[in-house]
């Protein structure tokens, strides 16, 4: 494509060179640099992209986008200088891949929980309901059965129009995609047209990156302010921040609830190990999904596909026959029948709501084991606040590693223990090795008992220091049920 169309509507600073260039490949990263690239030159967080500028004429690069012009240009090679490069180069993806999301009714959902929850369901949803369909998650991408390994939540803009191409191209009409809050900061949304956009809630998380819950919550709400007029924007009405999302939005506004007037208005009738029991627009429905917290996801996806014009009873039907995708309060049963819970929790928020779940749906005196880490390289002011809360809701907890990443694996659990209550009536066991904590979790627990393990769900590594081991809670909860 020739460098003037990819620069169509792209806001720039200024330009030397020619633009009737034919460009191969445009890439953020020097190393993928190939003859005919558009190198995009952006200020990272370990590093700045500007200081691979020589690298990447080096590898053939005939034209540069950057924040800052360098000192001299080197002939034969176009400079775009733009105020923000990751924003004109999301502008830059869109045109390169032929604007896909323009002929897509993509849908974008945003929120600290249940992002995946919610795109997952509404992408069984609307293939259930007929339509062909694209998926952007967490766990995985996916066109129509072609699953696509997920790297990100929500992918820079030039994958993301790539894989929003290729589902155009496959002869989807529907994508449901995540939009993390990293993504709406480092703009890898800009220039994506939406369909629609649906906020869960905003509790406390990556205050690593955004530093305070104030600039959390504006990155949230950049998603609504993109939003196109012919867009809606559904919010959860039950959290405090849902107003605050759609105050400068163009977009048409809508509400979902569980406790107030809202658009889509549903009541909670029963909740227990079987399901969800869920009275919405004067209908009774079961639903699969376990859990109050999968009230509101199921309610934001049904809200949703009303807006897109699907009928509300065709819905109801397909959604109740619809199953949390994976690691997400998935079940491993032991022969004894000790239940042994994965879930993704990851948060304060979502540890309270899945601990307050398994405390509602005890039946007896069941006794509740939690093992529970925290993230290296990931918000540490999390730590604490997750190890109280497994100790007010737990009989057991053991406090183990999650993903280190590059921190040492003891000092993020000197993090956790500050946590722990001195009065805490909970037996508290630190082990570091995630694997002898299931191990231990199984041998103390007997028949009926459950075991949550939380913060890794369908993660199936364990990154320590950059390698990423082979990890699955969910085998090695069948691993120790097994040796007993
Ligand atoms: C903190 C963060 O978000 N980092 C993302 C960011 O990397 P960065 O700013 O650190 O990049 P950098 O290493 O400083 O490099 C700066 C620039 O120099 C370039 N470079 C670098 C070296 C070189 O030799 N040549 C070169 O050109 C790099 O390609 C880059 O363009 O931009 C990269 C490219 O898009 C991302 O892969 C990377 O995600 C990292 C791996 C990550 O872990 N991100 C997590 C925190 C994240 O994004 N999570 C959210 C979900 C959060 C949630 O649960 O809500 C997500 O959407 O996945
Ligand atoms: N609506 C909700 N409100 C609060 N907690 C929830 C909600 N939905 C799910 N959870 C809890 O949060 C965990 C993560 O859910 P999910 O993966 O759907 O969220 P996410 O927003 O995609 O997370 P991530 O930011 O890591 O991508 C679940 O395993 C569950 O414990
Ligand atoms: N998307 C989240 C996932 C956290 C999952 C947890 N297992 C961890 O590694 O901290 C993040 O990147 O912060
Ligand atoms: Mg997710």
């Amino acid at each position: 494509m020739l460098l003037k169309d990819i620069l169509y509507k792209v806001s720039l600073e200024a330009v030397a060179g020619s633009t009737d260039l034919e460009i191969s490949t445009i890439t953020f990263d020097s190393r993928k640099v190939v003859p005919g690239t558009l190198f995009v030159a952006i200020p990272g967080t370990q590093v700045d992209g500007h200081d691979f500028i020589p690298k990447a004429i080096e590898l053939g690069a005939t034209a540069i986008l950057c924040e800052r012009l360098p000192e001299t240009l080197q002939e034969g090679v176009t400079y775009i200088q733009s105020k923000d490069a990751s924003r004109a180069m999301g502008f830059a993806a869109s045109n390169f891949y032929g604007q896909p999301s323009s002929k897509l009714k993509l849908v974008g959902v945003t929120g600290t929980n249940g992002k995946t929850t919610t795109v997952t369901l509404l992408f069984r949803l609307f293939r259930a309901l007929g339509h062909r369909c694209g998926l952007i998650s967490t766990v995985q991408n996916q066109v129509e059965d072609e699953i696509i390994p997920s790297t990100h939540t929500t992918p820079d803009s030039l994958t993301l129009n790539a894989l929003l191409a290729d589902m155009l191209n496959k002869g989807c009409t529907h994508v449901f995609m995540e939009v993390s809050s990293h993504a709406v900061v480092q703009q890898r949304i800009a220039g994506v047209q939406f369909a629609g956009g649906i906020f869960t809630n905003i509790t406390h998380d990556h205050l690593d990156f955004h530093k305070t819950f104030d600039a959390y919550i504006k990155a949230k709400k950049g998603f609504f302010d993109q939003l196109p007029k012919t867009a809606f924007a559904l919010v959860n009405a039950d959290d405090p921040r849902g107003r605050i999302m759609v105050q400068n939005t163009v977009a048409r506004r809508e509400t979902y609830s569980l406790e107030t007037g809202a658009s889509f208005k549903g009541k909670l009738l029963a909740d227990s190990i079987y399901g969800l029991e869920m009275e919405v627009d004067s209908r009774q429905v079961h639903f699969q999904l376990i859990g109050n917290f999968n009230a509101y996801n199921l309610l934001g996806v049904y809200g949703a596909a009303v807006l897109m014009d699907e009928d509300p009873a065709e819905v109801l039907t397909e959604l109740s026959a619809l199953q949390p995708p994976p690691g997400r309060f998935e079940q491993v049963i032991s022969p004894e029948h000790i239940v042994g819970i994965v879930d993704y929790a990851h948060t304060p928020d979502a540890l309270k709501n899945v601990l307050e779940t398994i405390a509602e749906l005890r039946q007896g005196n069941e006794q509740i084991i939690t093992v529970v880490g925290c993230g290296g390289n990931r918000d540490a002011t999390k730590r604490p606040e997750m190890a109280r809360i497994a100790c007010q809701f737990s009989d057991h907890v053991i406090l183990t590693s999650d993903n280190p990443r590059n921190e040492e694996p003891e000092a993020i659990l000197e993090d956790m223990k500050k946590g722990v209550p001195n009065d805490t009536p909970a037996e508290v066991t630190v082990l570091v090795d995630r694997r002898e904590a299931i191990a231990r979790a199984v041998s103390l627990a007997q028949s009926k008992d459950v075991i949550l393990v939380a913060g890794k769900g369908h993660e199936t590594y364990q990154d320590v220091k950059g390698v990423k081991n082979h990890f699955d809670d969910r085998e090695e909860l069948r691993a120790a049920f097994q040796k007993g």
